[in-house]
């Protein structure tokens, strides 16, 4: 054998090259014997192994290796051939088909050879689609008893007298039930309009606000709930509270008494004093210019930071009333106009996420009101009620003279004396002028201006706080709970220590204050009404 092999490279004159396809293809050397041939087909696929993509000089592709992972994205031609064998065939073909066939397969003498090349299955299609019918072969009590395993059907009727039946009482039902209703409504001619301001004054409670308010504590590691320093009270929820006390126990609550330039500073020193009892509570002045408090609350926003464990960032959700002066509070701290702000409520439709410093991120939340026993005119003093929508404003007018003192709002308005609402309003119409054809007053609107004046501050308003037993600040900021995973006590003793220390601290600043409540002394102890 070694001497043919030789015999064979002695031939061509050069030993040919293990990758040359033409070699020689020796079997018997492969089987075992020294050297082995490859056969042409076994080099043609090690060369084929051995592939590159061809480029130019530019490193361009011209020619892809085998199963290249730059080759481009390629789409296969949307053909159902390539999903089966199937064949179409249209409406008048398969009739005739299925004519000729069943003429065939009727005919005793007729016997169809190669049955497996015809599509039988056109011709059973009804068969498929026959519905199995259940109850024909076994009873409804076997089918759908106590034992049974299908699902019941939720039937109307068991037979057609009883569903005769049933519709004809639901028609009675219904009759009766229309009848009554028309009769309502003859007697009650604006039942419409009634409608209509139902659904007015239930603004800020509708299922998507409290969702928004959801995903904004969900999302939120500090809640900062702001509250109106005129009627802190009257704005904060105790719903939110105690979710957040039995759900989030991690996640802190602070409250922000915004609006404290409208009201005088001892009624503001006492409901910090009041509120931080319950949780850490900073006054606020919302103005990007002329703020109070951003200083403390970045501070405090700051400590919680520190909290956090691995310098992660905290989000800060900013939630509260409608008209509170949230998308105001975050401006003030970006010390640009970033939110919407608006004087009228419902401005703040959707959250929105800002960015304050790289650990500290702000959302601004809708207003949510919180179910309570308000009445019309709570809910509209409250400013959760645009105006301008208010049908009848003149009639909320007799709580806000109730409410503010005669002399704030003869200062305001240039009205001497008043017998009651209607006759304050007529002066008002007089002086401003406003007046419907026929020198009539024009109240509506009069009313309007008022409600607007009380909802801006214009009109001097608060709720005092609580009167407390010896005025010294508290200093006992309750905040001393609460510590996060992963982060020492001794970090977050530090931390919540420093947070009491700046609300403490902020309790002795000269807080902005009303003027029209006579500047920031102490003693002059304007109280307003209470609710
Ligand atoms: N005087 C005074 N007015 C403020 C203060 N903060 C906000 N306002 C005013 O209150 C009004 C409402 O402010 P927004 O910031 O729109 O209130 P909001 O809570 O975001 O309102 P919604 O969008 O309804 O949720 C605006 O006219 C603000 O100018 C404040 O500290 N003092």
């Amino acid at each position: 054998m070694a001497k043919k092999r030789e015999k064979a490279v002695n031939v061509s004159g050069k030993p040919r090259h293990s990758l040359d396809v033409n070699r020689a293809n020796d079997k018997k050397g492969a089987g075992g014997g020294a050297g082995g041939g490859r056969s042409a087909a076994t080099v043609r696929r090690l060369k084929m192994y051995k592939q590159r993509p061809l480029r130019n000089s530019a490193g361009r592709i011209l020619k892809h290796e085998l199963q290249s992972k730059e080759l481009p994205n390629t789409r296969i031609e949307p053909d159902r051939r390539w999903f089966g064998n199937t064949r179409v065939v249209n409406q008048k073909e398969l009739e005739f088909f299925r004519e000729e066939l069943q003429s065939r397969l009727s005919n005793n003498y007729n016997v169809i050879l190669k049955e497996r090349k015809l599509p039988l299955s056109l011709l059973q299609d009804h068969q498929k689609q026959a519905r199995a019918h259940l109850l024909d072969t076994e009873p409804f009590e076997h089918a759908f008893g106590p034992k049974g395993k299908r699902k019941r059907p939720k039937l109307t009727a068991l037979d057609y007298e009883s569903l005769l039946k049933k519709a004809d009482d639901s028609q009675d039902a219904f009759e009766d039930k229309y009848a009554s209703s028309k009769l309502l409504k003859d007697e009650e001619e604006d039942g419409l309009r009634d409608l209509v301001r139902h659904t007015m004054f239930e603004k800020g409670q509708s299922k998507r606000i409290w969702g928004e308010l959801y995903k904004v504590i969900d999302s939120s590691d500090v809640v900062v709930q702001v509250l109106d320093a005129r009627d802190p009270m009257g704005t904060r929820c105790y719903h939110l509270e105690k979710h957040l006390k039995e759900n989030a126990k991690h996640k802190h609550l602070v409250f922000l008494l915004n609006k404290c330039d409208l009201v005088p500073a001892w009624a503001t020193k006492g409901w910090l004093r009041t509120l931080s009892k319950d949780y850490p509570t900073l006054a606020f002045h919302a103005s990007i210019n002329s703020s109070f408090g951003k200083g403390s609350l970045l501070s405090v926003l700051r400590q919680f930071a520190r909290l956090k464990s691995d310098k992660q960032a905290i989000s800060v959700g900013f939630v509260g009333y409608p008209n509170v002066g949230k998308s105001s509070v975050i401006n003030t701290l970006r010390s640009k106009s970033v939110c919407k702000v608006a004087p009228i409520p419902g401005e703040t439709k959707v959250w929105q996420y800002i960015t304050l410093t790289k650990r500290i991120f702000l959302i601004d939340c809708p207003g949510v009101v919180y179910q309570n026993n308000d009445s019309e005119t709570d809910i509209v003093l409250k400013g959760v009620v645009r105006v301008t929508n208010l049908a009848d404003a003149s009639e909320h007018i007799g709580e806000v003279l109730r409410r503010v003192k005669r002399e704030h709002l003869q200062r305001a308005y240039k009205i001497k004396d008043w017998a009651d609402d209607n006759d304050f309003l007529v002066q008002l119409c007089k002086t401003t002028g406003k007046l419907l054809k026929g020198g009539e007053p024009d109240l509506t609107t009069v009313a309007k201006m008022v409600l607007h004046d009380w909802q801006r501050g214009k009109i001097p308003f608060f709720v005092p706080p609580p009167q407390q037993s010896g005025d010294v600040p508290s200093e006992s900021t309750e905040p001393v709970e609460k510590s996060e995973e992963g982060v020492s006590s001794d970090r977050t003793t530090a931390a919540m220590k420093a947070i009491a220390g700046i609300i403490s601290s902020q309790q002795h600043m000269n807080v902005p204050c009303q003027k029209d409540f006579g500047g920031t002394n102490e003693d002059t102890k304007d109280v307003e009404q209470s609710e």
